[in-house]
């Protein structure tokens, strides 16, 4: 089986080296410098245990590899450019391709799934950093991240469990799930921090903000009838499993959303994350002023290139309607 990783970033690059140096055929997808750097020198992972230079193949576009039924391709892009991807492998690759989606949110399988029948949604549970080319680091030992896998809507297959025992040779811990939505669900639940923690930083004062934006989107969830995995399920899974150690001496400054930030890519994943909140509320009903605040927020902060932390959490505090 060949895996082909579309997105060499923080999640799609520390992969794509862990399955290549594991033994798999790998291939990565990665543009830009970033593309250059890697075909230069190999990609430096950087860990708790060290660093290797892993000289993963790389490549332009699915074009490059000519993707046919019986490859896995791996979505490891950030949801806003999923669409663009998605069009470029639907012009190239068999439509029998199995498409597995390792990112945040609930959209990207719905999205593949127009174009591909085999559609399967991973919960990631991976700690990862991509701030400069041709680099990713992986901070959690020994275990690098939880990626229990399912079929999209719901379901196993032999796909999945071959995807699942791959990702245990790379040494992540991975499991079939018949329900992988719920746990997406879950954790689209945590995800409705990245933008607060892009925009206003890690401090205790977003506390207030954070419980308004995840008490908005459990009542979406609720209104709209989704079944969500509990918090309890999802503590019970990820146990003590990952320890997040610094790496180089540093400790992980902020997720995937402070990333893009940081690295000023002009956009953040922020409205396929708070915006499905403000879409279940739109279509049912239910109010959600503070996920709709952070996502329009996040992406003029994201769009003017601003810094990471720069919005004070009570400047959205004060734009929100009084709570009764
Ligand atoms: N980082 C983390 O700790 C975690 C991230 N996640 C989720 O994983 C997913 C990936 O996030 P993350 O790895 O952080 O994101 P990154 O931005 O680090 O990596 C995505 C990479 O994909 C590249 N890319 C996007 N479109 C294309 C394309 N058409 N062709 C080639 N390369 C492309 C980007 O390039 P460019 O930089 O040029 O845009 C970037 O290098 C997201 O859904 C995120 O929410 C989940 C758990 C933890
Ligand atoms: C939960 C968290 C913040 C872990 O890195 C994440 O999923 C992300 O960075 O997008």
């Amino acid at each position: 089986m060949r895996y082909v990783i579309y997105g060499a970033g923080a999640i799609g690059g520390v992969l794509g080296a862990r399955l290549f140096s594991a033994g798999f055929d790998a291939t990565v997808i990665a543009r830009g410098p970033h593309l250059e750097a890697i075909r230069r020198n190999g990609l430096r992972v950087d860990s708790p245990d060290g660093t290797e230079t892993v000289p993963v193949p790389a490549v332009a576009a699915p074009d490059d590899v000519g993707i046919a039924a019986g490859d896995v391709v791996i979505l490891a892009m950030k949801t806003q450019d999923t669409g663009a991807a998605l069009a470029a492998l639907r012009d190239s690759a068999d439509p029998a391709t199995a498409i597995v989606c390792l990112q945040n949110g609930v959209e990207n399988e719905r999205m593949a799934l127009r174009s591909f029948e085999h559609v399967y949604g991973v919960c990631v549970m991976f700690p990862a950093t991509h701030t400069e080319p041709g680099v990713v680091q992986s901070q959690s030992t020994p275990i690098p991240g939880l990626l229990d896998i399912g079929r999209y809507p719901h379901g196993a297959d032999d796909t999945a469990e071959q995807v699942a025992a791959a990702f245990r040779k790379a040494s992540f811990v991975s499991e079939v799930r018949e329900d992988i939505m719920r746990w997406k669900y879950r954790k689209l639940m945590m995800n409705l921090t990245n933008a607060v923690q892009a925009l206003c930083g890690t401090g205790e004062e977003a506390r207030p903000l954070v419980e308004r934006i995840r008490a908005e989107g459990l009542a979406c969830l609720q209104a709209a009838g989704i079944d969500v995995a509990s918090e309890a399920e999802e503590t019970a899974r990820r146990g003590d499993l990952l320890q997040v150690r610094p790496v180089a001496g540093q400790t992980r400054t902020g997720g995937s959303s402070w990333q893009s930030l940081h690295r000023g890519t002009g956009a953040i994943e922020a409205d396929y994350l708070n915006g499905e909140i403000v879409l279940l509320g739109r279509i049912h009903g239910v109010p959600t002023p503070a996920n709709e605040a952070v996502r329009r927020l996040a992406n003029s902060v994201a769009r003017e290139r601003g810094r990471p932390g720069s919005v004070p959490v009570q400047q959205i505090l004060d734009a929100l309607p009084r709570q009764s």
